[in-house]
């Protein structure tokens, strides 16, 4: 059996709606074992940035497995995840480009942009990304662990 999901789910106040529809989905999904939301709430202003940084950080300590997050465009909060060592993050409207996100980039940060993709096109996407794993033996991997040797070079050279 394929392994369950930590997902941490995230965005801003121009993402909360489809945050909080994909959430649902996530907590009723059996390829999903647990979702930690990192805001906003309802009343929620927290900025693209913190959210997705929250997110990616509970990524990169090794607390959650992937990381579905939503703004405006979905391009805001994958710039922002992207700043965290070791996350791959993605934004991503259809379903060809969600497939290869896992499967070429191991990427591990899903971005929705609620202003750009329709809703039940997102929870599709949502839904079939849940299916993918990122295999290690494949080719795609040396081409991943180059993106890795660059972030392991900065954080020697202390210039992260
Ligand atoms: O990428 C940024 C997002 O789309 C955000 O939700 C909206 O940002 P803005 O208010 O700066 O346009």
């Amino acid at each position: 059996m394929t392994a369950q999901l930590r997902i941490v789910v995230g965005s801003d106040d121009a993402g909360f709606e489809y945050k909080e529809a994909l959430k649902r989905d996530l907590e009723a999904s059996g390829a999903v074992v647990s979702v930690v939301d990192v805001g906003v709430d309802p009343d929620g202003h927290t900025p693209y940035p913190a959210v997705a940084v929250s997110a990616a950080e509970m990524i990169a300590r090794g607390e959650a497995d992937r990381a579905l997050l939503v703004c405006g465009t979905g391009l805001g909060v994958a710039i922002a995840a992207n700043k965290v060592t070791g996350v791959r993050a993605v934004t991503a409207h259809d379903s060809f480009s969600v497939e290869r996100a896992v499967l070429s980039n191991n990427a591990q940060v899903l971005c929705f942009g609620q202003r750009v993709v329709g809703l039940e096109l997102a929870r599709r996407l949502a839904r079939e990304w849940l299916e993918y794993r990122f295999d290690e033996g494949s080719a795609s991997a040396q081409k991943v662990a180059l993106i890795t040797e660059y972030d392991e070079g900065r954080e020697t050279a202390g210039t992260r």
